[in-house]
């Protein structure tokens, strides 16, 4: 069998394109945003899958704008409990509840800034899992990481803390020295680690493993992203500035698949 990092498509795999939104705009903003988004997915329909993740308080009114348009709503974090006294949380049921398909986990700013270590990330995970939400896990290493030669071992060690047994969901790779500063790593840098996630999804979960959707994320934008998403094992984006701006993040998915 040919190595995985030698293969120029995962076959099977639609490629997604999902917009990380963060802590940014209006209910109306967000509105008007997803609604160009949908306008221009359905003008000229992207050979790709696509996701929005707003920040909380717009998922409800955004979930009921685009069912059945053809774009996914996600969250960007939830809690691991099912309920309970968590001020300020919420849970994967609830965003389950308000139309929300998918969530993204553990990204570097939730490690970063509220101290979330791969247990935690793995505790929602399984909370997600449990409410029939598929996660999008987030992993990848510091710029000092990556210079210290140690990035592919502390992709792998995330991702065998952050998964638990039974994972079924979307890993995305998302160098932390990446975001937010327009730069990226090499193609064969992407290739290479993209292969190795490959390779320990397959070793962990068999064909399930193979199958898994493993996107790229990480200063992605429309000059960028038809080279990346063409290098192997990279089944989609997962782009944070670029998805504020609905030409640019339909010009991604355009040039997806
Ligand atoms: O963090 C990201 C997506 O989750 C990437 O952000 P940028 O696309 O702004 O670099």
């Amino acid at each position: 069998m040919p190595s995985t990092k030698e293969r120029l498509v995962t076959p099977g795999i639609r490629p997604l394109i999902a917009g990380n939104w963060k802590m940014h705009g209006t209910l109306r903003e967000a509105a008007a945003l997803a609604e160009a988004v949908r306008a221009g997915a359905a003008a000229s329909p992207p050979a790709a899958d696509l996701l929005v993740c707003p920040p909380f308080p717009h998922i409800h009114v955004l979930a009921v704008a685009l069912l059945g348009q053809g774009v996914a709503v996600g969250g960007q974090d939830c809690h691991a409990a099912a309920k309970g006294a968590h001020t300020g949380d919420v849970s994967a049921a609830m965003l389950r509840d308000i139309g929300a398909s998918h969530v993204i986990l553990g990204h570097s700013e939730r490690r970063a800034d509220h101290g979330e270590a791969d247990a935690d990330v793995r505790a929602k995970v399984a909370a997600a899992l449990a409410a029939g939400l598929v996660p999008v896990v987030c992993v990848g290493e510091t710029e000092a990481q990556r210079l210290g030669g140690e990035a592919e071992a502390v992709v792998r060690r995330q991702l065998a803390e952050s998964l638990p047994d039974g994972f079924a969901g979307i890993i995305a790779y998302e160098p932390v020295w990446a975001i937010g500063t327009g730069r990226t790593p090499t193609e064969g840098d992407i290739a290479a680690i993209h292969g190795t996630i490959r390779d320990s999804l397959a070793a962990r979960f068999g064909a399930a493993g193979q199958g898994m959707r493993i996107l790229y994320g990480g200063s992605m934008k429309p000059g960028n992203a038809k080279a990346i998403l063409a290098l192997a094992n990279v089944d989609g984006g997962l782009v944070g500035g670029a998805s504020l701006v609905a030409a640019d993040f339909l010009a991604i998915a355009a040039s997806a698949g």
